[in-house]
């Protein structure tokens, strides 16, 4: 049989991944996928630039539309990245009759109801394991795996460079600014790196996991988004001492009244698999009403890594070459014209715990104030912790531990709290989850 001509969109990390393990294990994905799978053409910004993976045999140019409008390409995949110009290559590709395998949350959250529509259309696919958790077959699992569940939660460590930072910064006690550029460097970071740290490309792929879970349409404007900037040092501690760890989760789950999609720094459970997975690696808690709870680890950014997702969307891609838009697995799980439209939930009608903390003067009369305020919201609490002032300071850190409560009704309390005047600034208010169910 004839090779598959593959058309690569970028040649950086995850670009030069691709074409290193297409060409280390081209005889293993050979004898998988049925036909030699080769990189023909390659589009980059820098044509000279010294790059980490071979390129004879590939025409390069700097010109990516070159390469989805070359007839000798049946498959583009696209690791450029952003919105723009990767929509308009995407479409293009599409309605030049080739199958699309892309890396690019960004795009696949914002513009894939309109991507999968284009595509069904024009009787292609468009296939987007690396778009979330790396080299983590996360997609596979939920989208085939778990078809037989009705999805009741899923939280996952979903960016790698966040949760590298954390790791780095409240274990090896570093530097954000040098822990960020080796984050960079190792190429784990998006090109703009403000999409790790405040969440953003999180709230990418959770977008992503949350519609494969529920089958809900794309809604990346509806979920809530924390990033890691608030969650400073003495937090970690505490929260140790109170035998918690904190993690920057991308949680849904499904309510009573519709679903909760949100991004935010959590305090687990010390003990809980999740709070356990440390730097680079990524890990998603999935729970099904037949199976219970599973975990997906893995690494979730990195050259290679990523790639391992490409290549297994290629071979996928290649084995079902010819088969009619409805006979494939739908995009999103669930048959496109069986979307459910059930809301997604504000914020203020979302119950978790939390950790609260304030910084209060050292002065009979604030620990009941605060006590009454939460008694008053019917908040419960469940532990409190004062602390010594820092050296030179006069204020006191409480921490406040309390049961789950609607997010209104926190928002309320905290609001008094913050006007009481012995409670100097901003409280800092984390949520806390268990998933013990
Ligand atoms: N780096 C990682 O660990 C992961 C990245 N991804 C996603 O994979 C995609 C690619 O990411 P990286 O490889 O890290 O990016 P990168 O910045 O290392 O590489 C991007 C490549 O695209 C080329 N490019 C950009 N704009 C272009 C244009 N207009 N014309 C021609 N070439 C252009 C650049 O020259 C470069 O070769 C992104 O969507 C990213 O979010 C997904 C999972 C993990
Ligand atoms: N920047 C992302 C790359 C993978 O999706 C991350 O750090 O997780
Ligand atoms: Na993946």
């Amino acid at each position: 049989m004839k090779p598959v001509k593959v058309g690569l969109l970028g040649l950086g990390t995850v670009g030069s991944g691709t074409v290193n393990i297409l060409e280390r294990n081209s005889d293993e994905i050979t004898r998988r996928a049925g036909r030699e799978i080769q990189v023909v053409a390659a589009a980059t910004r820098h044509l000279d630039r010294p790059r980490s993976c071979r390129t004879e045999g590939i025409r390069l140019t700097a010109d990516p539309f070159q390469v989805v409008d070359d007839p000798e390409t049946e498959i583009i995949v696209e690791l450029i990245g952003g919105y723009e110009p990767a929509l308009e290559l995407v479409l293009r590709a599409i309605d030049n009759g080739k199958h699309v395998v892309t890396a690019n949350k960004a795009l696949i959250a914002l513009h894939g109801n309109e991507i999968f529509a284009r595509a069904r259309e024009k009787g292609v696919t468009v296939v987007f394991e690396a778009a979330v958790a790396g080299g983590i077959p996360i997609i596979k699992a939920m989208r085939e795996g778990l078809t037989g569940n009705r999805i009741q939660w899923l939280a996952g460590i979903i960016n790698g460079t966040a949760n590298y930072i954390f790791t780095e910064m409240f274990y090896a006690e570093r530097e954000f600014g040098e822990v960020l550029a080796e984050a960079q460097r190792l190429g784990y970071a998006e090109a703009d790196p403000t999409f790790d740290v405040e969440g953003i490309d999180a709230a990418h792929k959770l977008t992503i996991l949350a519609s494969i879970a529920f089958g809900i349409p794309l809604q990346f404007d509806k979920v809530h988004v924390e990033g890691i900037a608030h969650v400073t040092a003495e937090d970690v501690a505490w929260a140790e001492e109170l035998g918690y760890r904190i993690k920057h989760l991308g949680i849904c789950v499904h309510e009573e009244n519709g679903y909760s999609l949100r991004v935010h720094p959590t305090l687990l459970p010390q003990r809980h698999m999740l709070a356990n997975v440390d730097g680079v690696m990524n890990a998603v808690m999935v729970s099904g009403d037949a199976v219970g709870p599973t975990l997906y680890y893995g690494p979730g950014a990195g050259s290679e890594p990523t790639a391992s997702a490409v290549v297994a969307d290629l071979v996928d891609v290649v084995r079902e070459f010819n088969l009619e838009p409805e006979n494939r697995v739908p995009y999103l799980a669930f048959q496109s014209h069986f979307l459910s439209n059930d809301p997604v939930l504000d914020m203020g009608e979302v119950e978790t715990a939390y950790y609260i903390r304030l910084m209060a003067q050292d002065e009979p009369g604030v620990l009941a104030d605060v006590t009454r305020i939460l008694g008053e919201l019917g908040i419960s609490i469940e532990a409190i912790m004062q602390k010594e002032p820092a050296p030179g300071a006069e204020d006191v850190p409480v921490i406040f531990l309390t049961h789950r409560v609607k997010e209104h009704r926190m928002n309320a309390a905290i609001e008094q709290i913050e006007g009481l005047p012995a409670v100097n600034g901003r409280l800092t208010r984390i949520r806390v989850e268990r998933f013990d169910s």
